[in-house]
């Protein structure tokens, strides 16, 4: 190498899209630390806002509501792999996010266009400012916040294997109420009117119904791989 100076990678983009529970957080957590990379879970951020309008008694069913005080939460996402975190106000609210409350109040928040704009252009800065490159996932992440990315991966599975993970993670919850709830979910989130959950035309699509996590990681993996070594 000219000088003798070492070559570093390059940074790497890469968008990892999907339906809930088909397995977007856990494969690209272990993608981004195999890989040196930085993380951004996006529904996290979406889940915060949320839990922000509930705790300000905003009313979730009046879009022009929530719109109006879209700007007001500070939004703070850790980006290592290892120990992601998120605050709201400096509050860490990486438990509540994850409850009832939130879930069941989340597509109706992130469908308002101004929730939607202001979430983007924190997840843009986060990607711009990462140092070997990011793993970021969500549901519009290949169409709409990181179009350019180097990588866009859309994760499927079935809605039976994924009420069974699913419900398995919640110490067996109902697997037919989870499957309901996961499926009334997605309907919301591919039917709103802005960035909606969609694959891009460019995006690799991995059926992860019949694959173990370890199998799902390793193929994403070798695509990122790829993409490196063709840059
Ligand atoms: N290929 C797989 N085989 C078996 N279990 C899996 C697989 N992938 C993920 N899981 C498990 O399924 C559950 C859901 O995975 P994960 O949270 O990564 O999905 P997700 O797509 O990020 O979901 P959401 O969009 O709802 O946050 C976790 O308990 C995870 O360990
Ligand atoms: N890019 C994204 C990511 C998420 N959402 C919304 O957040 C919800 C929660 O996402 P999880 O991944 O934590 O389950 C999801 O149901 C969407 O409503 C989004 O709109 N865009």
């Amino acid at each position: 190498m000219e000088n003798g100076a070492a070559r570093t990678a390059p940074a790497v983009i890469v968008a990892i899209d999907g339906p809930s529970g088909t397995g977007k957080s856990s494969t690209s957590k272990a993608v981004a630390t195999h890989l040196g990379l930085s993380y951004l879970d996006t529904g996290a951020q979406y889940r915060a806002i949320t839990w922000w309008m509930v705790n300000n008694n905003i009313d979730i069913t009046d879009p022009s509501a929530i719109a109006a005080v879209a700007g007001k939460p500070e939004i703070v996402s850790g980006t290592d792999p290892s120990a992601p975190t998120i605050t709201v106000d400096g509050v860490d609210v990486s438990v509540p996010i994850r409850g009832q409350e939130v879930t069941s109040r989340v597509s109706a928040v992130s469908a308002v266009p101004e929730v939607r704009a202001r979430i983007t252009e924190l997840q843009r800065s986060l990607a711009a400012s990462a140092r070997t490159g990011i793993v970021v996932e969500g549901r519009d992440i290949g169409t709409t916040v990181l179009p350019d990315a180097d990588l866009k991966v859309f994760l499927t599975a079935s809605a039976e294997a994924r009420a069974a993970r699913r419900s398995g993670e919640l110490k067996g919850a109902d697997v037919h109420a989870t499957r309901a709830a996961l499926i009334q979910r997605d309907a919301a989130d591919s039917s709103r009117k802005t960035s909606p959950l969609a694959k891009a035309d460019d995006a690799v699509e991995v059926d992860t119904t019949d694959l173990t996590l370890q199998q799902v990681i390793e193929c994403v993996v070798t695509l990122v791989e790829e993409k490196r070594a063709a840059k």
